[in-house]
Parts: C-alpha cells; sequence; structure tokens
C-alpha cells in the first residue's frame, strides 16, 4: 500500500504505478450539536487499483474536487522541485479573491521586464508564445494580445449561450467604446511590464471585466497595441468560474469606462 498523501517527495505516478491501493486523506471540520463546537475529523479513501492507468489521475482528481481545495498549492510545490524554485514562483492567497486581483498580485511578483498573461487550464495554448514575442519584437508594440476574431483566430469547444455571451459583450465594448481592438475580453496577452504597472494602476474592476477595461484604457493611453490571432480552446477539466454576476460586472464596468475615458 503506498500513501500518497503521507510521500509527498515522490511524483504522483511514482507513487502510485505499483500499488494495488492507494489511500487520500482528507481533513475536514464538523459542526457538532449546533454549539459551533468544532472538531477535526479525518477521512481515509480506500481505491482499489489493478491496471488502472487511464484512470488514476482522474479518480484523484475528482476525489480533491468533490472534497474542497484542489491541492493546486501542493501541486505547484512538487513542479518547483523539478523545474526549479527560481523559475516557478508560488504567491499563494487565502482564499478566491478575484481574477484582476491576482493579476495585480503575480505582477508585483514578476520579474521580467515584459510580462505573458496566461490561463491556467490549457484554453491558451503555450504553442502560441513565440509568436507573442515575434511580434513584439518586430513591432516594438508595448502589449501583444491574442484575438480569436480575426482570421486565423477562433473558439473551440463553447456552447453557443457562451459563444453569443462573448461575442455580444465585444461587440457592445466595440459599438460603444472604439478601441481599436479585435478581442477586448480575451486574457492572453504580452505586456510590456512598464506598461502593465501603469494601466493595472488606472483600472478599477476586480472580475473577468479587467481584460476589457486594459486594452481599453491601454488603448485611450496610446499604448502601441499589436494582435496575434489565437484559438481558444474550452477546457477539458474543471469548470469556468465566470460566473453569472461577471456578466453584471461587465456592464457595470462598461458604463464607467463609457463615462470616465
Ligand atoms: N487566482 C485566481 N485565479 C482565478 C480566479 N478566477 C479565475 N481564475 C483563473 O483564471 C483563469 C481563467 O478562468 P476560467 O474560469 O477558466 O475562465 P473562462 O470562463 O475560461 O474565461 C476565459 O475567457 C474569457 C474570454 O471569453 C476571458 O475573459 C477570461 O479571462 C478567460 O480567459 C483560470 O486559470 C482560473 O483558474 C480568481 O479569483 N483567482
Ligand atoms: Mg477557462
Amino acid at each position: 500500500m503506498a500513501r500518497f498523501a503521507q510521500n509527498r517527495s515522490l511524483s504522483f505516478e511514482a507513487a502510485v504505478a505499483h500499488c494495488e491501493v492507494f489511500v487520500l486523506r482528507h481533513l475536514a471540520s464538523l459542526e457538532m450539536d449546533g454549539h459551533h463546537q468544532k472538531q477535526k475529523n479525518k477521512y481515509s479513501i480506500i481505491v482499489p487499483t489493478y491496471n488502472e492507468r487511464l484512470n488514476i489521475g482522474l479518480i484523484v482528481y475528482l476525489i480533491f474536487k468533490h472534497l474542497g481545495p484542489d491541492g493546486t498549492q501542493d501541486v505547484v510545490k512538487q513542479l518547483q522541485q523539478v523545474y526549479g524554485e527560481d523559475r516557478i514562483l508560488l504567491r499563494a492567497r487565502p482564499r478566491k479573491l478575484g481574477l484582476g486581483t491576482a493579476y495585480i498580485h503575480g505582477m508585483k511578483h514578476a520579474s521580467g521586464n515584459f510580462v505573458v498573461i496566461m490561463d491556467a487550464d490549457l484554453s491558451h495554448h503555450p504553442k502560441y508564445l513565440p509568436s507573442f514575442i515575434r511580434k513584439q519584437s518586430e513591432t516594438g508594440a508595448d502589449i501583444v494580445t491574442g484575438t480569436r476574431y480575426v482570421k486565423g483566430g477562433g473558439v473551440h469547444g463553447w456552447n453557443l449561450m457562451r459563444k453569443l455571451t462573448s461575442r455580444g459583450a465585444n461587440v457592445l465594448a466595440q459599438t460603444l467604446l472604439w478601441p481599436g481592438v479585435s478581442d477586448l475580453t480575451g486574457s492572453f496577452r504580452l505586456y510590456r511590464k512598464s506598461v502593465l504597472e501603469d494601466i493595472i494602476s488606472c483600472c478599477v474592476s476586480k472580475g473577468y471585466v479587467f481584460q476589457m477595461e486594459m486594452i481599453v484604457r491601454a488603448s485611450r493611453k496610446g499604448y502601441h497595441i499589436e494582435e496575434v490571432p489565437i484559438t481558444f480552446v474550452d477546457r477539458v477539466f474543471g469548470s469556468s468560474k465566470l460566473g453569472g454576476s461577471e456578466i453584471v460586472e461587465y456592464l457595470k464596468g462598461l458604463a464607467y469606462l463609457l463615462v470616465t475615458t
């Protein structure tokens, strides 16, 4: 029996590849008798395995998914062992505090003179990184933004509602604000660090509307913006964190920009 949760120095595969059973441990707080008396319980989940190579990653992922935090920080810590703590920095925050503020937090710890922002769920494929860098060095741009809405770009995997929401959000902002950029809500972008710092300091939004506010403010400030086509592929694992409240925030942000820029 291998105790994966106890042996964090081993990679996941090394820890479970030869075992017949592995045990995941999960700690949870339990409210007792309605007196707000908290007791830490420990749950052991026994998963028998024999030739389950293709299912093993998914079952661990799904168990953690349904039992609370999914252990992203622990995985990053393991990756630091492989790639080096000087190349992978983990700057954790106590809870979900919004996408916009996550960018600000990350930017404070970025040491490069250029900063790329991209999603973690493989919707933004790293294969496009060289085209962002090439475009910047060819044009001297301050921002290179990935765009789904020109020839060569696109979206895969979204349902009709999500496609309409994204298109609608873009068309609305284009019509009202005329920023001269084809994809206002996409977030796969390369920024000159000093420019990112400048526009972030002017931005007021906290959630997904941040992408639109950033590029509109950058355009208004006269920064040189270039585009590269990208294809956004919807995530395979997990679900989007974009909820209905983000759409309301987007509309509020749009109205605010209309009045203030
Ligand atoms: N730290 C932190 N990260 C967050 C938060 N909310 C989301 N993220 C991370 O931000 C990335 C994008 O979140 P998703 O929930 O996958 O977004 P999406 O629905 O796929 O939306 C994508 O497309 C939109 C354009 O149509 C973009 O506006 C959006 O930024 C994103 O790229 C993921 O890596 C997700 O883990 C947060 O509050 N805090
Ligand atoms: Mg996503």
